[in-house]
């Protein structure tokens, strides 16, 4: 059900282009970036340099999803493409590309399938895309972890980083259909970037259990701490539980980034977040392990397997 409430997520301001550790600035977004992730798990960050690259981008996303559904289908490896399926959605296609803050991957790992000739503009926006989210994520993350006195892990952690880039596309609806586009769920990666067209549709879910329609300007990312981030902290922090639900009948694009670990890195709670109170709550765990484990229970219908409950003590 679509229940509109008046709750408006915060908004933080990331376009200063000198925001660096150590300054007076740096220390007063922080602030209010642990008390956005305190009490929702989420903000909107605002960043005036992805204007730019707005209108190409959704170009280029509409260039690719205009492409037959049966070449995505037999040209994008399984893993990495979600077509109107069951699990999903069938209102809900999208591409997935691994390390995108790289412009090789991002030429070799789609540009090239479907453009053999070259397709330099559109990998040069991905790029470009790629490059700001990604940098804004680090920013973020190493506020999240000075806030919490962990920054001596904040080189390893981010240097271990595959920052997958999602490109999805939403059918639009008709106003009075509640079918959800995305069905509710929790991110399982460390942080999540989302950046969408005008149609809005994702809704978020507050501690106390009411959805938020959120509709960030066109100057804003979507921010969401996710489990991965959650368990690495101890339970220190949440991760909201989402879903999409589009109600106009107007195709809905939304370029996620999703910091996540790379496989093979141990991801292991620092020692500072133990101690009596805080007993240590999961063990560590290696992403691309537990994503096989998450896929296989996904197949059999298993949606409520999580991270939590595969790594908890
Ligand atoms: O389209 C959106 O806004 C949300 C997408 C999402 O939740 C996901 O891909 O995990
Ligand atoms: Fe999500």
């Amino acid at each position: 059900m679509n229940c509109e409430t008046m709750v408006k997520l915060p908004v933080i301001d990331f376009s200063n282009q000198d925001l660096k550790p150590g300054t007076l600035e740096w220390d007063l977004v922080k602030a209010q970036v642990r008390q956005a992730i305190h009490e929702y798990s989420c903000f909107e960050a605002s960043f005036d340099k992805i204007l730019e690259v707005r209108k190409p981008l959704f170009g280029a996303m509409e260039e690719l999803f205009d492409l037959p559904f049966q070449t995505k289908q037999l040209c994008v490896p399984d893993k990495l493409f979600r077509g109107y399926n069951r699990l999903s959605s069938r209102l809900h296609e999208s591409i997935l590309i691994d390390d995108a803050n790289v412009a090789e991957n991002i030429e070799q790992r789609l540009t090239k399938i479907f453009w053999p000739q070259g397709n330099s503009n559109f990998s040069q926006t991905l790029f470009s895309f790629s490059e700001l989210a990604s940098g804004l994520e680090k920013k973020i993350r190493r506020m999240i972890l000075e806030s919490f006195g962990v920054e001596k892990y904040a080189d390893e952690l981010i240097d271990s980083t595959n920052y997958m880039l999602r490109l999805m596309k939403y059918k639009g609806q008709q106003p009075q259909s509640n079918e959800p586009s995305l069905r509710a769920h929790y991110d399982q990666n460390m942080v999540t970037l989302l950046y969408q067209n005008e149609v809005n549709g994702l809704e978020i879910q507050t501690k106390h259990g009411e959805w938020i329609n959120v509709k960030p300007s066109p100057d804003s990312f979507i921010v969401m701490t996710s489990e991965s981030l959650s368990v690495w902290l101890n339970g220190r922090l949440r991760s909201p539980k989402h879903r999409v639900m589009v109600t106009e009948n107007k195709a809905r694009y939304c370029a996620g980034l999703f910091a996540t670990p790379k496989g093979g890195y141990q991801v292991k709670i620092p020692e500072e977040l133990v101690d009596e109170q805080n007993p240590l709550m999961f063990k560590p765990f290696d992403y691309e392990e537990f994503l096989d484990y998450f896929s296989s229970q996904l197949a059999k219908g298993d949606l409520s397997a999580g991270l939590k409950a595969y790594c908890s003590i």
